[in-house]
């Protein structure tokens, strides 16, 4: 029988600046090429991708974050590539900054430490000007207030229950939240059945809610006139979840007392009362570490052994891997690809000795191991043969 070697070497590609701790799993059998049009896997923070072609050989994208936006997250599916993120690795890091910002903020903070800057030059009369000055500056306590938390997932939840902390009420609007989350949470914040009910009740709103079609410009003209006179909103989670000419006129009116953003651009640069952080959210070097580790090593085990774990466009699928040939194939989630799959390699004369099956929405991954290990080598022909069934995305042999 002959037999073609499989490709040992694989090249992983970085579009952003990813942390050591990341890097470094990537040993022996791998290459980093930031050159490479052809990588195995890339692995990006905010990089947008959207424009990017993808060569041949890809066969996963990692996100070392939260937000997959800037991915072409449908093409990717279509073209079988898996799209990874990383859960919760930066959720600390966003909630202090959230937490931090939400107090500087409503103390006038920014602009109390800008002005006493500016106060340079004055000699001997900087004290008295500080004093005199400083009524301006005069801000409000958040202890008792309300915080309303819209998307009560890893940050949103953390945040919540934080806040609570600080002594603040805390109400929380999500409907889509996981068991896991609802467990983690406590049952001091109070459901909103609405995001009206919370938008008409909160006197700070936090938002943590992945960009989509229906969150985008979730903020606008008419959930302006529901909120309360001055309310302050901090975004971190994406621009677009915010209508940006019906903010402006909301700050200049003073309906919205303050928008603290980690998205700034020209026009938010402009605002009243705008407070624009440069996407801080999760630059801290723990979470850094943490995202580009957590990537890496999906990558990897996704790699090695066809394992998915925190997908955002396949299922998660996982079968021990004991160093028997794999076949994994991505494939439409429609009756009977099991079943083609496996008539295509007992027309080979091979054992199947495990498998798994997966699906997600419109797609499906199944991975078989074969009972006979061929020296390392693929038996040619079966990628093709599965490749050729109706309804399969792509087939690879590990
Ligand atoms: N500023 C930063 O540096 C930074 C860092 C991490 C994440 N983010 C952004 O924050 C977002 C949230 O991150 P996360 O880690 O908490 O994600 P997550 O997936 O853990 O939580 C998102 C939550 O939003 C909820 N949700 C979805 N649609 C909703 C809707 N219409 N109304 C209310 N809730 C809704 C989901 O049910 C989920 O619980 C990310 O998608 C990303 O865009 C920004
Ligand atoms: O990589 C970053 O610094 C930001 C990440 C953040 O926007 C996310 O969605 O996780």
């Amino acid at each position: 029988m002959s037999v073609i070697t499989l490709e040992k070497v694989k090249t992983i590609k970085t579009l952003n600046n990813i942390a050591e701790s990341g890097l470094n799993v990537f040993r022996d059998d791998y290459k980093i090429d930031n050159e490479s049009e052809n990588p195995d896997a890339i692995l990006v923070r905010s990089f947008n991708m959207h424009s990017l072609d993808f060569g041949h050989d890809l066969k996963a994208i990692a996100r070392a974050g939260a937000g997959v936006n800037n991915i072409p997250v449908d093409k990717c599916t279509e073209q079988g590539i898996v799209v990874f993120n990383t859960p919760g690795a930066n959720a600390n890091a966003v909630k202090e900054l959230v937490l931090t910002t939400l107090m500087a903020s409503s103390r006038n903070l920014f602009a109390g430490v800008q002005w006493a800057k500016s106060l340079e030059g004055e000699g001997d009369q900087v004290p008295k000007l500080v004093e005199s000055g400083k009524k301006q500056f005069v801000g409000k306590e958040i202890k008792g207030k309300t915080l309303g938390v819209i998307g009560l997932g890893a940050i949103g939840a953390l945040v919540a229950n934080d806040a609570l902390d600080l002594d603040m009420d805390v109400i929380g609007f999500d409907p889509f939240i996981s068991v896991d989350t609802a467990w983690n949470l406590s049952r001091n914040v109070k459901r909103a059945m609405s995001i009206e009910e919370l938008f008409a009740n909160s006197d700070y709103i936090t938002v943590h809610v992945p960009l989509t079609d229906d969150t985008k410009g979730m903020f606008n003209e008419v959930t302006f006139s529901i909120m309360k006179e001055g309310v302050q909103i901090l975004n971190f989670s994406r621009d677009g979840l915010v209508n940006e000419e019906d903010i402006a006129v909301a700050l200049e009116s003073g309906k919205v007392g303050k928008y603290i953003t980690d998205f700034p651009n020209e026009s938010v640069l402009k605002m009243k009362n705008a407070v624009p952080i440069p996407h801080l959210g999760a630059s801290t070097q723990e979470s850094e570490e943490n995202c580009a580790f957590m990537a890496a090593r999906q990558v990897k085990e996704f790699l090695e052994t066809g394992n998915i774990k925190n997908s955002v466009n396949f299922p998660n699928a996982s079968l021990p891997y004991t160093g028997k040939r794999r076949v994994a194939a991505f494939h439409k989630n429609v009756p009977n690809m099991v079943g083609q799959i496996t008539s295509a390699i007992s027309d080979y004369h091979l054992n199947i000795a495990d498998m798994v099956n997966r699906s997600r929405g419109d797609y499906a991954y199944t991975m078989i191991d074969i009972e006979d290990k061929v020296n390392g080598d693929v038996i040619p022909g079966l990628v093709d043969k599965i490749n050729h069934i109706e309804g399969i995305v792509t087939t690879r042999v590990i």
